[in-house]
């Protein structure tokens, strides 16, 4: 009799056959990875519902997230414990900067609005909380960072997958721009050489620093939610 494998059915973040470090956070997280899909901005972003002024609040909010983000891979790059590392966050930062504002402008074309004009100043309280939380991560060991940032391409990429699975996104989709960047298999690829570092890194570590990855892990997680809530609730100070 023939092995049947069970292949990830993208309803999961992680596939029945997958093990490791990773594997293990995204099955154990997997009902916040659902609670992230089912919440409210990104259905509006799958049916074309969610209202113009929530889209502008979350591209303004985003932007700062991400320059955020990239200075935290800066911080990978002080951690980095060879060449190896330094360009793996090197060459990420590069995809940050020069890529990753696609998606926002496939969202400003659609509200009619330049970059320019949805930029904003501060981050909301939720939006800086989640800063606050990655950069402290990054006073910590290389695993606990890595474990911070992971959630953040792992929900949006998981949960694009999903969607242009469950529907293939058609070129009149009012956010098809958004939903195919982060469905692109670049950006799958990118998640699994991600995932794979944090594995290495986790097989190294003792217990201790595990138990804190887990921690940091669970916490973006909890934070991209709130991401949405704030963006959501058009959330300021
Ligand atoms: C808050 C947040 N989380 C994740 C992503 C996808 N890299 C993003 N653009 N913004």
């Amino acid at each position: 009799m023939t092995a049947v494998t069970l292949e990830n059915d993208q309803t999961t973040p992680v596939a029945a056959s997958e093990s490791g470090f990773t594997a293990e956070l995204g099955r154990r997280y997997a009902h916040l990875f659902e609670d992230f899909y089912q919440h409210p901005f990104l259905s509006g972003l799958r049916d074309g519902t969610l209202a113009p002024e929530k889209v502008q609040h979350y591209v303004g909010q985003d932007h700062q997230y991400l320059s955020a983000y990239v200075r935290c891979y800066g911080l990978g790059l002080t951690l980095a414990p060879d060449r190896e590392w330094m360009r793996y966050f090197h060459e990420r930062t590069g995809f940050l900067l020069d890529d990753e504002s696609e998606a926002h402008l496939a969202l400003c074309a659609r509200l009619g609005v330049t970059y320019e004009d949805a930029q904003v100043e501060r981050l909301a309280p939720s939006a800086k909380a989640y800063v606050d939380h990655m950069m402290e991560a990054g006073r910590d060991t290389l695993g606990t960072l890595l474990a911070a940032l992971l959630p953040c391409p792992w929900t949006y990429i998981w949960a694009a997958d999903r969607y242009a699975h469950a529907e293939p996104i058609q070129d009149d989709h009012p956010f098809a721009g958004w939903w195919r960047f982060y469905a692109d298999d670049s950006c799958l690829q990118m998640l699994e050489e991600m995932r794979a570092k944090l594995d290495a890194v986790a097989a190294q570590a003792g217990p201790e620093e595990r138990a804190r990855m887990e921690l940091a892990f669970e916490l973006s997680v909890r934070h991209e939610i709130r991401f949405w809530q704030m963006a959501w609730s058009l959330e300021t100070w």
